[in-house]
């Protein structure tokens, strides 16, 4: 049995007063829902402030992204230890807006993948096509060849301490999310493509989806076999549709 994973992506938003509203704005509903992991990524800036906030609380959190690195002349990147000593649990990494806008190829988000778990965190890969590929019915060949360039360098057995993320790159931020269908299809196959190399493996990692994910579709993607859960960007702002996810994934 996979617990389900609720994670709010903040992405670059947030003050220092709307992350206090909402952390303790979540405490409540992530307690009610003891058989769920909640958690957030905000801005590293705002990192020490969950720390503090989140102490003694149901609330995970975690980095939307980590260098490769762990140290040195790499000026303003963070390091996968300095993450962990700031409390994270998770880092993303390889979300499309990195693979998009900072131009990660597959084989730096290897490496960062590497890095992550190296530092004691869960990495959550971030995998998913364009609307190019999706048209082209590229979605499993993309899929695929994301996920082997992971396990190429890290091995099938480090998925036992990470999770994936099918994040269609044409349903995050469109308001057009996948249907419960078509996501489930691609999970399963996600898990089958997995148990390819270790089928105990496939059985237990934890495939979150994210695109569009909100209060109104949650509870019917998330009763999909293969879903465990949500990677959620704009939805993760407000206390109550992040809260209605998070009874979604309860039941
Ligand atoms: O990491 C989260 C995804 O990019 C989804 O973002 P969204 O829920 O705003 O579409």
């Amino acid at each position: 049995m996979r617990q389900p994973l609720i994670m709010g992506n903040w992405k670059l938003n947030g003050t220092k007063a709307s992350v206090e509203a909402l952390i303790n704005g979540l405490k409540a509903p992530a307690a009610a829902a003891a058989n769920v992991e909640v958690a957030v990524c905000p801005s590293v800036i705002f990192l020490g402030q969950v720390e503090q906030l989140t102490a003694g609380s149901a609330i995970k959190f975690g980095s939307q992204d980590a260098d490769l690195h762990t140290a040195g002349a790499f000026t303003g990147e963070n390091s996968p230890v300095m993450l962990k000593e700031f409390g994270c649990k998770y880092a993303l990494v390889g979300h499309s807006e990195r693979r998009t806008l900072h131009a990660e190829t597959d084989a730096v988000v290897a490496a960062k993948y590497v890095a992550i778990q190296a530092a004691g965190l869960i990495p959550v890969l971030c995998i998913g096509e364009t609307l190019e590929q999706f048209e082209a019915n590229e979605t499993n060949a993309v899929v695929e060849a994301q996920l082997k360039a992971v396990i190429d360098v890290a091995g099938i057995e480090s998925f036992a301490n990470a999770v994936v993320a099918y994040e269609p790159v044409w349903a995050i931020g469109t308001g057009k999310t996948a249907t419960p269908e078509i996501a489930q299809t691609v999970h399963a196959h996600i898990r089958a493509y997995l148990a390819g190399f270790n089928a105990a493996v496939a059985a237990k990692v934890q495939v979150l989806y994210g695109g569009s994910m909100n209060a109104a579709n949650a509870a019917e993607l998330l009763a999909q076999t293969d879903i465990d859960g949500g990677l959620i960007g704009g939805a993760s702002l407000k206390v109550e549709d992040f809260s209605t996810i998070i009874a979604a994934a309860a039941k």
